[in-house]
């Protein structure tokens, strides 16, 4: 067999540790010839494909390394257009490519299930987030490893909010999901956890600062980039036009910090966590779990069972129809025991 494979989307750490398990496993299980794709699917775009042959050889070495071997795009969109489909057709053909291994986040598994349908792409996938907001998929490899970090910046900015009694906010990344800001924020002992599943009520947040000025004297709030404030709406950093996901947010934490100060006698201060969240070598558990989804992959692979995506569902690890997660997002359910907990023990989350 011929095998693709590419990474899509953000980069996020352990990527490499699942090249290096798929490809291994293809290699030594299946005698399979493995074709790294560069850029995601922009390397099965344009008049040529992008590819690199990955051997044994070439995928030693990188488990522990973050970010993807194979580069990756977040803005390209082979769907676009008749043209872009017919490259991408054209392109597997010339290959001679049986299937790809797309390993990737919602957007990446959306275009697979897309490239499947419209130029009959055999597509197996891989979940990738740092957010955590794959349909279908418990844990994902990368979260743990941004919690780690968004933890670790919680614990550095408390000292500082404390020696200078301030309002301190962080703000993390997750897109529309709030499970960084969440186990971050729970983690890092944040007084104030605000996600973007639960619009926040700003005098609410002032009550909370107010009452630890008198008592603690700072405060932290951990606050998840697509967090907003009761009848307000979204704050966008950017806009990609041709990206079939154009909203790019980002800076919640200045806006939120803009709305508080006036009503505050601590001075209020915003960091926002932005890429280190992203970058650097996994944790161990994102090592081991991205090695395990990487050889799922390239069982599926190798028992033809193309179409479906691995996955993690009740601590174990198995696969699902990308159709199930193509398209969707997985967010905190309004009743998630974490968010039952945090407010038993008296974290404030945005609400009266
Ligand atoms: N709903 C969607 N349908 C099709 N393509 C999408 C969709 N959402 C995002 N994409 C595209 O998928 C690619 C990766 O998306 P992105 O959200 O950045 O990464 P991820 O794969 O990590 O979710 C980008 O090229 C993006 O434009
Ligand atoms: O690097 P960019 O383009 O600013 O994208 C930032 C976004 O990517 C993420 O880091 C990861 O999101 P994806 O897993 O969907 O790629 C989000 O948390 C963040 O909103
Ligand atoms: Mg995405």
């Amino acid at each position: 067999m011929r095998v693709g494979v590419l990474t899509g989307g953000g980069d996020c750490p352990g990527l490499n540790a699942v090249i290096r398990a798929v490809t291994k496993s293809l290699i030594r299980q299946g005698g399979c010839e493995v074709l790294g794709i560069q850029d995601g699917f922009e390397g099965l775009m344009g008049d040529a494909p992008r590819v690199k042959p990955l051997s044994w050889d070439e995928v030693s070495g990188i488990l522990h390394i973050g970010g993807t071997i194979l580069g990756t795009s977040n803005s390209a969109n082979p769907l676009k257009n008749a043209e872009t489909l017919a490259q991408v057709k054209r392109n597997v053909h010339t290959l001679g490519l049986d299937v790809v291994v797309s390993i990737g986040g919602d957007g990446t598994q959306s275009l697979a299930y897309g490239l499947a349908n419209a130029v009959g792409m055999q597509c197996v996938g891989v979940p990738k987030t740092i957010d955590n907001d794959i349909a279908n998929c418990e844990r994902s490899f990368g979260f743990d490893t941004a919690v780690a970090t968004a933890t670790e910046a919680l614990r550095r900015i408390e000292s500082t909010a404390n020696s200078h009694h301030r309002v301190m906010i962080v703000e993390t990344m997750g897109r529309n999901a709030g499970w960084l800001a969440l186990e971050a924020g729970v983690a890092g002992a944040a007084d104030i956890i605000l996600l973007p599943e639960i619009d926040y009520d700003l005098q609410t947040i002032i009550d909370v600062c107010k009452a630890r000025e008198q008592r603690q004297r700072y405060t932290i709030i951990c606050i998840g980039e697509g967090a907003k404030e009761s009848g307000q709406s979204l704050t966008v950093r950017e806009r990609v036009e041709h990206s079939p996901d154009p909203l790019r947010l980002g800076g919640v934490g200045h806006v939120l910090r803009e709305r508080l100060q006036p009503h505050l006698k601590s001075e209020v201060r915003a960091t926002v966590l932005g890429h280190v969240q992203r970058g650097g070598d996994p944790t161990p558990f994102d090592r081991v779990l991205a090695t395990q989804f990487g050889h799922h992959a390239a069982q599926l692979v190798l028992s033809g069972q193309f179409g479906r995506m691995v996955t993690l569902q009740n601590g174990a690890i198995g696969s699902v129809e990308i159709a199930t997660v193509a398209n969707t997002q997985r967010q905190i359910a309004a009743d998630h025991p974490l968010l039952t907990m945090a407010r038993d023990i008296g974290i404030c989350l945005g609400q009266p």
